[in-house]
């Protein structure tokens, strides 16, 4: 197996603790999603599997040995929304963030490779049918944490929040405001 970066460290490092090298002040976290009940249908293999907790390895097309790739944490297919949420280091974005740094999550992908559903959750089931919570994504769950946590600052704030999506080079917006009392 061709390995590219240093080897995965301890397995055993928890999810909580997030991703390796906290001083470094971009992080790319990995997540594949588990395969689609068509893909299944069709008897398609993933190329793909994580080992440990930041090396993905991915088995190259034509065959021959597999390429092992490092992250700051791979959460593979059976993570759930939480572990992301966990494991991402978003949290510690957001304390930076109220440190007064300007930070950015982004998700990047190919179409279908669970960007939106790991940014927001699964789009809702019918019109007026909620999505669970469990399946809240990052967006969601920063939201309230971020909102659990100006709470207790025990000073007035105001949170601005604006939302960008880039699709097919076309860029649509959203944002608003909270104030704590
Ligand atoms: N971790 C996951 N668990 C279960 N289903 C998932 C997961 N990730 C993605 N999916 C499902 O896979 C499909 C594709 O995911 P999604 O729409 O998030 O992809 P995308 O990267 O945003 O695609 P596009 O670029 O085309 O918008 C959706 O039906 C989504 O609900």
């Amino acid at each position: 197996m061709e390995e590219r970066g240093s080897p995965d460290g301890d397995p055993a490092r928890s999810l909580e603790q997030g991703p390796e090298g906290l001083e470094t002040p971009i992080q790319v976290v990995l997540r594949v999603r588990p395969m689609s009940a068509a893909e299944l249908r069709r008897g398609e293999q993933s190329a793909v599997h994580c080992s440990g907790t930041r090396t993905l390895q991915v088995s190259p097309p034509g065959g021959g040995p597999e390429v092992a790739f490092r992250f700051g944490a791979v959460l593979d297919g059976a993570r759930t929304q939480e572990d992301v949420f966990r494991a991402s280091g978003v949290r510690r974005l957001g304390e930076l963030a109220l440190r007064g740094f300007s930070c950015t999550v982004f998700t990047f992908g190919q179409t279908g490779s669970g960007k939106t559903y790991t940014l927001t959750g699964p789009p809702p089931q019918g019109e007026g049918v909620p999505v669970p919570p469990s399946l809240a994504g990052i967006m969601q769950r920063t939201f309230a944490w971020l909102l659990d946590r100006v709470q207790h600052l025990g000073a007035p704030v105001t949170l601005h929040a604006s939302y960008l999506e880039i699709y097919n080079e076309q860029a649509s917006a959203a944002e608003g405001a909270q104030h704590t009392p």
